[in-house]
């Protein structure tokens, strides 16, 4: 069965293809700081390298002056079974194998080089090395950059806070295990990596004290007191190492040769012989991969959670920011269409009373044109001087006989005139509803939101057939009115001949009046004629308005207002349809993102579920 250190192993890998390597300032969670993880920390020159180098037994790390580390190197050991051939695998250069360690050393730093340039800048971004063999025990370490002082020639000035900082991101995780590495050799109270670490893990729960160069100390002295936890007490005893001198460096002395030589070191040593079962890196190793499993196996299960949530939550977020867009002419169009659709959708649902803004139109019928007829001046209009003036202006040079027909014509027609003022308001009133129905839709239609270019476009487009819509509707009203001016209703003059006859029969008896006085009751009598007639038609217009209005516009609206824009849109190149679909870049980029980090997270998920299920 496959190690749980093998599970981490191809979480990690996934986590790096797809862009979590922890900190970052998306804010999404990172799979990666989740994992547990070992990393190892040191002044420059402690003996990281030599230290990761004899766990591995294998020379095959970067040496040089100055800051060799400049990326962290996530470095996957694997064993493999008895008898078979090393080798080595980078994950940006699959399926090369490496049985040449000199070149993976060359290869780290090409690919460091690679991110960082040649100027020996950082980078947070890790390699990942796994190497496959019988003479390791499956382990995952994460080497950093060593802690430095000072920055070398074409370095910036904050390469040191730099480096810190890169470094603490990682140890400062409550998963990540801590290699601190110091040399025996200096004063422990002065190591970088002890002075870190005791800062992000107070308690020492999770740091390991590595002490390198037992070999070079004075002689006659010796390093029990750190060794025996006297001078630095941690939670987990220290482990001392004798790695391979810069000589033996340079003699090319065998890993295997150097392991069993430190091996002798403690066993014949008089100072740390009754300590050698504890001591050495062949021990060191096999105690972090014990370690390493039973932290994962104890972390697994708070992961499971995190990922689920993080699964909810990027849907989640992936559902509003939208699926990306298809990049051929047809989807594009077959896109734009379904969003027009849904934004016809809620705008008829606007009108139809699904959603509100459709009841402010029959406010303007039921409310502001019957108040705004009532408002109409009809009092001048008809007042006793003004009927005189229109009746006698009227009759011209010979005044009328019985009934002052041409006087009764006039002042209908300049009343009927009057009612074109209510019918336009109407009209614009009921357009200034829809164009406001048409921007609400827009806003509301969530499919809509990532792409401005085509809701200015989807706007234009509406607002121009309202504009249409509104031209035929204004010339349907003033037309209903214009009808009424052209043929007047009989009828209502005939019944008003016959009450009056009856009337002028029933007061024969009545006292004589004077000429001036039958001549204005006369005029007042046309006056409440005419205004008896505008009232019928008052009550007419009041009903064939709001009808014109509906059927030129409210139903126009409903039946035809993306009609142009459909037909402009089906003769429209990809080009032009990609640009109606710009989204904005930064929006873009999130999607990505988010669609990534989903991926790993679903990966993640799939490889914890067949780990337990074979476990
Ligand atoms: N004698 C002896 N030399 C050691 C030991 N550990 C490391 N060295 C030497 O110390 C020097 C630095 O060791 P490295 O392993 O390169 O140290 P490092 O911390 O990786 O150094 P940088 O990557 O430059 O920060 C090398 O010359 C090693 O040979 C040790 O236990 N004994």
């Amino acid at each position: 069965m496959e190690s749980l250190i093998g599970l981490v192993n191809r979480i990690q890998r996934a986590c790096t293809a797809l862009g979590d390597y922890g900190g970052g300032n998306n804010a999404l969670s990172s799979l990666w700081e989740a994992l547990p993880s070992v990393a190892v920390v040191g002044g420059q020159s402690s003996g990281k390298s030599s230290v990761l180098e004899s766990i591995v037994g294998r020379d095959f790390l970067p040496r040089g002056s100055g800051i060799v580390t400049r990326r962290p190197l996530v470095l996957q050991l694997l064993k493999t079974e008895h008898g078979t051939d090393e080798y080595a695998e980078f994950l940006h250069l699959t399926n090369k194998r490496f049985t040449n360690f000199s070149l993976v050393r060359k290869e780290i730093q090409d690919e460091t080089d690679r991110i960082t340039g040649k100027n020996k800048q950082i980078s947070p971004v890790p390699i990942h090395l796994s190497i496959f063999s019988p003479n390791v025990v499956d382990l995952t370490l994460i080497d950093l950059p060593g802690l430095t002082k000072v920055a070398v020639e074409g370095q910036p000035e904050t390469i040191a806070e730099d480096i810190e900082s890169m470094v603490r991101s990682y140890v400062a995780k409550p998963n990540c295990l801590i290699l601190a590495i110091s040399p025996a050799n200096q004063d422990i109270a002065t190591s970088d990596a002890i002075k870190l670490a005791k800062e992000v893990d107070p308690t020492g729960d999770r740091t390991f004290g590595v002490l390198t160069k037992l070999d070079l100390m004075d002689k006659g002295t010796n390093a029990l007191d750190v060794i025996e936890g006297r001078s630095y007490r941690m939670q987990y005893p220290w482990v001392g190492i004798v790695n391979r001198s810069q000589a033996d460096i340079n003699k090319n002395v065998d890993m295997m040769v150097a392991r069993r030589k430190e091996r002798e070191y403690f066993e014949t040593s008089p100072d740390y012989g009754h300590l050698a079962n504890k001591m050495g890196s062949e021990y060191l190793a096999k105690m972090l991969s014990k370690l390493l499993e039973s932290v994962i196996r104890a972390r697994i299960p708070n992961i499971i959670p995190l990922i689920n949530r993080s699964i909810e939550e990027l849907e989640r977020e992936l559902d509003q920011l939208g699926r990306p867009i298809a990049i051929d002419a047809g989807a594009k169009l077959y896109n734009i269409l379904g969003m027009c659709r849904a934004f016809e959708k809620i705008f008829k649902e606007h009108l139809d009373g699904g959603r509100p803004g459709g009841a402010r139109i029959y406010g303007i019928f039921d409310y502001q044109l019957p108040g705004a007829i009532r408002k109409l001046p009809f009092d001048r209009h008809l007042s006793l001087e003004s009927v005189k003036r229109i009746v006698s202006q009227s009759d011209g040079y010979q005044p009328h006989l019985i009934a002052p027909e041409m006087g009764y014509r006039r002042l209908i027609e300049g009343s009927l005139h009057l009612f074109r003022g209510p019918a336009e308001a109407s009209v614009n009133a009921v357009h200034s509803v829809l164009k406001e129905l048409v921007r609400k839709s827009i806003a509301e239609t969530e499919e809509l939101k990532r792409f401005p270019s085509l809701q200015t476009e989807l706007a234009a487009a509406a607002n121009s057939s309202l504009e249409k819509f509104r031209e035929e509707s204004m010339k349907s009203v003033l037309r209903l009115v214009d009808m009424e001016a052209s043929y007047l209703t009989v009828d209502f003059f005939r019944k008003l001949h016959v009450m009056d006859t009856q009337g002028s029969q029933n007061t024969s008896l009545s006292l004589p009046t004077t000429v001036e006085q039958n001549g204005e009751k006369q005029f007042r009598t046309i006056a409440s004629n005419v205004a008896g007639y505008i009232k019928m038609v008052a009550d007419t217009l009041a009903n064939t308005i709001p009808k014109a209005v509906v059927h030129c516009q409210v139903r126009q609206a409903k039946l035809a207002l993306l009609n142009y824009f459909y037909t402009q849109m089906s003769q429209r190149q990809g080009k032009h349809l990609g640009q109606l679909l710009d989204e904005n870049p930064a929006l873009m980029e999130r999607r990505l993102l988010c669609a990534k980090r989903l991926e790993l997270y679903k990966k993640a998920r799939d490889e914890i579920d067949a780990a337990v299920w074979l476990g």
